[in-house]
């Protein structure tokens, strides 16, 4: 069984319902503190928080910590690295994914339901998903204003309508596109904006981001 690092900074805030959202989709999955090593594991997630408070920008501190190095070299092997909300800001930060979040267009701390439209479902995050699905998921951050000028980068999610449009109403930040969650080129390292964790079970008022984490774990099998 595959087993996932669920890096903690001080700060992050969403790490035991990673670690169980993981642990739903079939794999194992380790809090791990940010003075850690990552040896001994098949793939990292990055979680959400506020990490250092959100000093300086969103994610700035936590990228420059020395675990980063490990996980830039798990990336090189291969090995799947997820990034939620703040997990998405420190990839960017790091330099591990093109782009950068910048404040949400309005200037304020948006937490509201969200539909997204599936555009690339061939990352080692989307495998199970179809091009084009729609799903339904949480946001949270004042800062998910995703910008690049990279032609590096696969558009993975988009912040759409029910029907799986790409509207200007349906972007609550402001972002390029309407992005929500991109990947490296190989696909082994996704971001994203949206909590798949906070929507991985009924009770919680929707399960659409389990196959995030039934796709990654499925993935570091191989
Ligand atoms: N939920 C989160 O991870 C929040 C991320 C970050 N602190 C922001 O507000 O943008």
């Amino acid at each position: 069984m595959p087993k996932f690092a669920v890096i903690v900074f001080p700060g992050t805030n969403c790490d035991f319902e990673t670690v169980e959202a993981i642990k739903k989709a079939g794999g194992e999955a380790e809090r791990v503190w940010y003075k850690s090593s990552l040896k001994d594991f098949d793939g990292v997630v990055l979680p959400g928080g506020f990490s250092y408070a959100d000093y300086l920008r969103a994610g700035a501190i936590s990228a420059r910590a020395e675990i980063m190095e490990e996980v830039k070299a798990l990336v090189s092997e291969g090995k799947p690295v997820l990034g939620i909300c703040n997990g998405f800001q420190i990839l960017t930060e790091s330099g591990l994914l093109p782009g950068a979040l910048r404040p949400n267009k309005v200037p304020r701390f948006l937490c509201k339901w969200v539909y997204l439209r599936v555009n690339d479902a061939q990352t080692a995050f989307t495998q199970f998903y179809k091009e084009g699905e729609v799903i339904r998921m949480p946001i949270a951050h004042a800062e998910g204003n995703y910008y690049t000028d990279s032609p590096k980068v696969r558009i993975v999610f988009q912040y759409s309508n029910e029907k799986g449009n790409v509207t200007e109403d349906a972007n609550p930040n402001g972002s390029l596109l309407n992005i929500a969650g991109v990947s490296n080129e190989k696909g082994n390292v996704l971001g994203m904006m949206p909590h798949p964790e906070r929507a991985s079970d009924k009770w919680l008022g929707s399960e659409d981001g389990l196959k995030v984490f039934k796709s990654m774990v499925e993935y570091a099998k191989r």
